[in-house]
């Protein structure tokens, strides 16, 4: 049995809310300029969005969206007339692959809050087909070992629950809710990149337990560490701990295109803009969600 050892906290990193999108507002944690080169992650948004705001018509390649509701409902239509509605506790794990324009606009004018994942994928994955993989929120994995402690499996394992979610970058991701006292330890597995992201109460972290509110991005040690202690300090600790398997391919992003080299981004650019390799019809499309 190999010896388990704490992962520690290296970096605590408070976001503070901006704009995006049309109109919306975003806590941008991985993406922002304390928090790049996570490798396989690209971007963690938490978004608190009302109707009219919104992220309406806009193209992907080259990784994967992962779009988990915490509440309210957001509308998705893509340029093949794929649409639907994501609502609370559902996940929708997009791969956007070789190319996918979609629209992502709030079902109302109540508060539609979330959490949105930007994963990136291999140099052999990124022109592969578009891929969603839908969860509603009784699909979605979960595990309560014991009173007081809630664990959603969105994707990877926790306690023994694996999620049916499949990770061309292999990921773990649990959405945890703890009550005061409680404690888990969550296994990492041995060199992924791993942080949490905290979105309500107060918990200590890690090794030399570090104490954290919403908000803060908490980056877990890369060292050999096989698993992240947590111990709650509040009735409703709620955070996520995400992890993933580095790809270490040089990363090329501009905008919603993230791909390894300029040149391929000036194709992406081009094959958006004339309809080709994956965007056939972009040019001509637009969604009919937000009418
Ligand atoms: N400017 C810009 C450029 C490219 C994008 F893809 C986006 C975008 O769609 C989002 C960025 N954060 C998000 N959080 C939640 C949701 Cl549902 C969508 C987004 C965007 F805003
Ligand atoms: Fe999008």
């Amino acid at each position: 049995m190999a010896a388990r050892i704490a992962r520690s906290i290296t970096k605590s990193v408070l976001s503070r809310e901006q704009s995006e999108g049309d109109g919306a507002r975003v806590f941008r944690s991985i993406g922002s300029y304390a928090l790049r080169n996570l490798d396989p992650f690209l971007m963690l948004d938490e978004f608190d969005v009302r109707a009219p705001a919104g992220f309406p018509d806009h193209p992907h390649r080259g990784f994967e969206t992962v779009t988990y509701m915490l509440e309210g409902e957001f509308l998705h239509e893509d340029f093949k007339g794929h649409k639907g509605r994501i609502g609370p506790g559902d996940l929708q794990w997009m791969s956007a692959g070789r190319g996918i324009v979609h629209s992502e606009i709030p079902a109302n004018d109540k508060r539609n809050h979330g959490l949105q994942l930007w994963v990136n994928l291999a140099s052999k994955d990124k022109m592969a087909e578009p891929n969603y993989q839908e969860l509603p929120k009784e699909e979605v994995a979960h595990v309560s070992p014991e009173p007081g402690v809630d664990i959603k499996v969105i994707a990877g394992a926790s306690y023994g629950t694996t999620s049916p979610v499949v990770t061309r970058t292999p990921t773990m991701y649990i959405d945890v809710r703890l009550a005061k006292g409680k404690k888990i330890e969550q296994e990492i597995p041995e060199n992924y990149t791993g942080f949490i992201y905290t979105l309500a109460g107060s918990a200590k972290f890690g090794s030399q337990e570090h104490v954290s509110d919403a908000h803060h991005t908490l980056v877990l040690s890369n060292n050999l560490g096989t698993y992240i202690p947590v111990e709650s300090l509040s009735d409703d600790a709620h955070f996520v701990i995400i992890a993933g398997k580095p790809i270490n391919e040089p990363i090329v992003q501009h905008g919603p295109f993230v791909m390894n080299t300029q040149q391929e981004i000036y194709q992406a650019f081009s094959d958006y803009q004339h309809g080709r390799n994956g965007f056939e019809g972009a040019a001509e499309w637009t969604s009919s969600i937000r009418d």
